[in-house]
């Protein structure tokens, strides 16, 4: 496997407080990666670390191969408006456009694309998430379903290489939540990396390894295999990780 992500000795200092402490990860292309720990182990600091949305204090990220954390602002927003997709626990959608304008946006300023192919893309990813009906929506009246799925097609909207997502279901019910998860294994299945955050076992169950954080350091990690769509094999994943988190004292 074709490593994407290298990260090497990764530190975070917070007001003198070291939140993340020297960790080593290395995401291979085509994974799906869940990041796990209790409240407060640098999970989310992880995240951002990783995806160059924050600079460590010490260590290094390597996308492949190129070193992250000595860019400047500039190409740091470069690198992330083309190669890297980001998903909240909320959508962010600006409330003045609608949601197709929010999804498109980024994909008129990252310029690679003309505006009638980024449109085209845009309703192409509307329709596979199956949001096309509220695309002349205001944001603010759609519910939080479809605006995560929103969020997911404004940040595929560049076609990134890797997806970093931070409690992507964070505030969605049960069924919304398989449903989101049901994108993100589709997007994964067809090529993108992806890495996310979440305090859910069923979340992490769509992942094909988890990795468990304790104080700012990588404790333990479960490789899962890739997901396969079925009740049965889903439910043993979670018993696995129910069992393993236990063992963590989680
Ligand atoms: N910008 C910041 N300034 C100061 N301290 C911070 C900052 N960001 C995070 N921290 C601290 O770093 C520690 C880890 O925070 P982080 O958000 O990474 O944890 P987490 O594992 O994602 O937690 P949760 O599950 O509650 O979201 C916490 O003690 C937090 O208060």
């Amino acid at each position: 496997m074709k490593t994407l992500l290298e990260v090497t000795g990764l530190a975070k200092d917070f007001d003198g407080t070291q939140v993340l402490k020297g960790v080593h990860l290395t995401v291979y292309e085509g994974e799906m990666v869940a990041i796990m720990g209790r409240s407060g182990s640098g999970k989310s600091t992880l995240l951002y670390g990783i995806s160059g949305m924050d600079k460590p204090t010490s260590g290094s990220v390597s996308l492949f191969d190129r070193e992250i954390t000595s860019l400047d602002d500039d190409q740091m927003s470069e690198l992330r408006l083309r190669h890297m997709g980001f998903v909240f626990q909320h959508a962010y959608l600006l409330h003045k456009l609608s949601v197709m304008d929010n999804i498109v946006l980024p994909g008129f300023k990252a310029g690679a694309l003309s505006r009638d192919d980024v449109n085209q893309r845009g309703k192409a990813l509307m329709e596979k998430t199956g949001i096309s009906s509220v695309a002349a929506h205001d944001p603010g009246k759609v519910s939080g379903g479809q605006l995560q799925r929103a969020a997911i097609c404004r940040a595929l909207i560049n076609d990134p290489d890797i997806l970093f997502a931070d409690e992507p279901t964070g505030a969605l019910n049960s069924r919304a939540t398989q449903e989101i998860m049901d994108i993100f294994n589709r997007i994964n299945r067809e090529g993108t990396t992806v890495v996310l955050v979440t305090h859910d076992a069923k979340v992490a169950a769509r992942a094909d390894r988890i990795i468990f954080l304790v104080d700012g350091l990588i404790q333990d990690e479960l490789a899962l295999g890739k997901h396969e769509a079925d009740e049965q094999a889903q439910a043993a994943r979670e018993k696995k990780i129910f069992e393993w988190l236990e063992h963590q004292g989680f």
